[in-house]
């Protein structure tokens, strides 16, 4: 009996998204990663499942396409608030996750607006293996005189992130090199994500990010709201920025009043299939 699902992205960030809410879908973590493989499976950087909830119009579960389950996914959560709203006719509706609960609401353009709640800058929160200052940490990579990356900010949206800040915007290559190199690195307990910050302007971003679990994707929605907590603490930008990463546009706006993270991007439903489960 197949399962069906839907392709989607947020600013081409791939997901393969089951509806769960009748249903319970429960791949292993080697099923989950035969899914996402581009490859031999379908192929997607994250396996969304919308579960049901007690507290919340639905929970959303999130596997990373190397089968590990993980907290939340930022540009999945404006997929899943799309189709909740479009299913139930709703405006807004609320989706909790494993790294907390969020909103997601319509906003102009066809886009998905999610309230991604407040960030988690202690250093615990993040976390990190030792007490550190989360806007600037003690972390270098390249050689001790000359480092090629260095005293990157830390912040958990739910899930951890470390932000370079970098003069140029990185290649393929450096991602990738230095992104493996710092994703299981033992200052980080639970592994992390990690983002490249090219600031173009107080309100303007560049991102690439290496995605834990993932590895180089064309957008990470935690990741640019990270990205834009760690620039406005270190005075980088502002506490609203346009971040283009390289599969579109996001915007990031963190709150004043509220000092919660809002992000705003596209979403695109790809096409339908059916799960060989
Ligand atoms: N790789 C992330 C999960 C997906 C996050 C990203 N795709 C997003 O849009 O937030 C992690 O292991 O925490």
């Amino acid at each position: 009996m197949g399962r069906p699902f839907l392709k989607m992205n947020g600013a081409g960030n791939d997901f393969v998204v089951v509806n769960a809410l009748e249903t319970p879908f429960a791949p292993t973590a080697e099923q989950a990663r035969a899914i996402a493989d581009r490859t031999t499976g379908e192929g997607c950087d994250q396996l969304i499942a919308i579960e049901p909830s007690g507290t919340a119009d639905a929970f959303m579960r999130v596997w990373n396409a190397d089968g590990s389950m993980v907290e939340t996914c930022g540009n999945a959560l404006r997929c899943v608030g799309w189709v909740l709203m479009e299913s139930t006719g709703k405006d807004r509706v609320l989706i909790d996750t494993a790294g907390g609960p969020t909103v997601a609401t319509r906003a102009e353009d066809g886009q998905v607006r999610v309230d991604m709640g407040a960030p988690r800058l202690h250093w615990t929160e993040v976390p990190l293996a030792e007490e550190m200052d989360t806007r600037g940490i003690e972390l270098q990579v390249g050689p001790i005189d000359a480092p090629l990356l260095h005293t990157p900010g830390a912040v958990s949206m739910g899930n951890p992130h470390v932000v370079f800040f970098v003069s140029e915007t990185p290649d393929d290559g450096f991602v990738r090199g230095s992104g493996s190199l710092i994703e299981h690195h033992p200052l980080f307990p639970e592994g992390v994500n990690v983002g490249f910050v090219h600031a173009l302007a107080p309100d303007h971003i560049r991102l690439r990010v290496w995605e834990r679990g993932a590895g180089l994707t064309k957008a990470c929605g935690t990741g640019a709201c990270a990205a834009l907590v760690a620039s406005a603490r270190r005075g980088v930008t502002d506490r609203h920025a346009t971040v283009d990463v390289d599969g579109g546009r996001l915007r990031i706006d963190w709150d004043e009043d509220t000092g919660h993270v809002f992000m705003t991007g596209p979403i695109e439903v790809e096409r339908t299939g059916v799960l060989a489960l």
